[in-house]
């Protein structure tokens, strides 16, 4: 009903909130945009669900997104991708995976400081309901 659209409008909000803050962090510039698998040829071939922030963004956008859990499985695969495909000692690989890992701690920090355990029921709900 009206009560639960009121509801998934300030999930999206929120949801465009973090991601965005997210993509406009320099340290995740390369989880911005699909892997472009011409220039990474071998990508697809490690990485089964590739994902990435501009992804997520259309998937709030067409409302795929129902809870605060399903859009962290989205933005968990970014970086469980990147450890992955970057298992190297190289630097190259090396600075990847601190980038991965720096995107770990800082979407499911934001996550910790500023959703309400009580709206992610409502949203678990919702989606139970559906
Ligand atoms: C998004 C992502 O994880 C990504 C994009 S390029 C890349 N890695 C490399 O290009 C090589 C360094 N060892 C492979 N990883």
């Amino acid at each position: 009903e009206e009560q639960e659209e009121d509801t998934l409008r300030e999930l999206r909000l929120f949801l465009r909130s973090v991601t965005e803050r997210l993509a406009l962090d320099r340290r995740f510039k390369a989880f911005t945009k699909p892997v472009d698998i011409e220039e990474v040829p071998d990508y697809c071939t490690v990485v089964k669900q590739p994902m990435d922030l501009s992804t997520v963004l259309t998937k709030i956008d067409v409302h795929s997104y129902v809870t605060v859990k399903e859009f962290l499985h989205d933005v968990d695969l970014i970086w469980k991708n990147a450890l992955e495909y970057n298992p190297d000692s190289n630097p190259t690989d090396r600075q990847i995976r601190h980038r991965a890992c720096a995107l770990k701690d800082t979407v499911h920090s934001i996550i910790r400081d500023e959703l309400d355990e009580d709206f992610e029921k409502i949203c678990q709900k919702i989606r139970e309901s559906r």
